[in-house]
């Protein structure tokens, strides 16, 4: 037996060993023992707490560096046999099974009085003797603050991108968003200078149907396929959108509708016989209904749109897969 100078603990040569041997560790640990005392506090620990070891093995103070008031740690937890439901008490929606180690548990969490504010990840794992029984506990520290400033760069500039993104994902012709604002600026030059402007609003049919039939992903090839149809047959100077679902949007500049609505047959008749074919090998063929419309001076976005919208929805009441052309 050998005891431990600063406190006066009598301990073998084995915790001696651990003692000595978690001293060595750079990653900040403590262990306690099933009184829920203290019986290691490593020098890492010291340094990223500012409590020494001497004050703290022996003491129930393990709480102390990390909250206001005393409470369980993890490794309290732990010594205590630690099941989810009380592990979920104390670390509400911060904590999971360690995939490492049976009955371990990590949890994160923020530290607004640990210098100017760290995030912190804990491991807490039993130590268990030669008959499995839990003798003690030992815990691990990580400041983890780097990778979740990092993780939140991250997130706020995929966020940023999303906003700045103008394009759909599915089927690379630009979004709705983008449509509003460009659809907006459009309709006020119009105005100013009494430049021609035509729209078309486009509606797969029975496209539910479609979906319910084939799957989603049938669905997805078959609104890829009508962007492409799209694409093919409109001049560079018209800009195409995907609009919501099912529904795609095309400005036409510069022409009145009966111009525009030669494109748009074109584009509804090359879509009415495009052979889509199905996983099994089955050939479907998916029909659009289109509105077009040409702007009239000074009625506004609103009144535009909704006057396409109309004579699409005309078509749809004729029957489907045509044209029809507002008044
Ligand atoms: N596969 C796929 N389906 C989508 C997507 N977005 C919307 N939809 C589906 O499109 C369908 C649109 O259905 P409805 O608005 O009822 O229109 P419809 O069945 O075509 O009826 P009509 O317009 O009268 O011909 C819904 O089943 C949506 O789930 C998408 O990105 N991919």
């Amino acid at each position: 037996m050998s005891t431990h100078p600063d406190k006066g603990l009598t301990t073998s040569h084995e915790n001696l060993f651990t003692f000595h041997l978690l001293d060595s560790i750079t990653i900040p640990t403590f262990a306690i023992n099933t009184q829920h005392e203290i019986t290691h506090w490593n020098k890492a620990l010291e340094k990223a707490t500012g409590f020494l070891a001497v004050d703290m093995i022996g003491t129930k103070k393990q709480w102390k560096p990390f909250y206001p008031n005393p409470r369980p740690t993890l490794s309290d937890l732990i010594i205590e046999g630690a099941k989810d439901e009380s592990v979920e008490r104390f670390y509400t929606n911060k904590y999971h099974r360690s995939n490492v180690l049976d009955n371990a548990f990590e949890a994160e969490d923020f530290f607004p009085t640990i210098g100017s504010g760290e995030w912190l990840l804990f491991s807490a794992a039993p130590i268990l003797n030669a008959n499995h029984d839990i003798i003690g506990a030992v815990e691990t520290l990580i400041n983890i603050s780097e990778q979740k400033h990092s993780e939140k760069r991250l997130f706020d500039n995929q966020q940023k991108y999303r906003e700045l993104s103008t394009l759909d994902d599915l089927t690379q012709l630009y979004n709705a968003r983008h449509f509003f604002s460009e659809f907006n600026s459009e309709v006020s030059r119009c105005d100013r200078y009494r430049q021609v402007l035509s729209i078309c609003m486009l509606d797969l049919d029975d496209f539910k149907q479609v979906n319910d039939t084939y799957g989603h992903q049938f669905g997805n090839t078959v609104l890829t396929g009508f962007a492409d149809i799209i694409k093919e047959n409109i001049r560079h100077v018209d800009v195409a959108f995907r609009y919501g679902g099912e529904e795609f949007v095309i400005l036409f500049p510069f022409v009145i509708s009966n111009k525009a609505a030669i494109a748009v047959k074109k584009i509804r008749a090359q879509q009415a016989q495009k052979n889509f074919v199905t996983d099994e090998g089955k050939t479907v063929n998916i029909t659009v209904s289109a509105g077009v419309a040409t702007y009239l001076t000074k009625e506004g976005a609103n009144s535009f749109i909704k006057r396409a919208d109309k004579a699409m929805y005309q078509a749809k009441e004729n029957g489907k897969n045509q044209v029809v052309i507002a008044k």
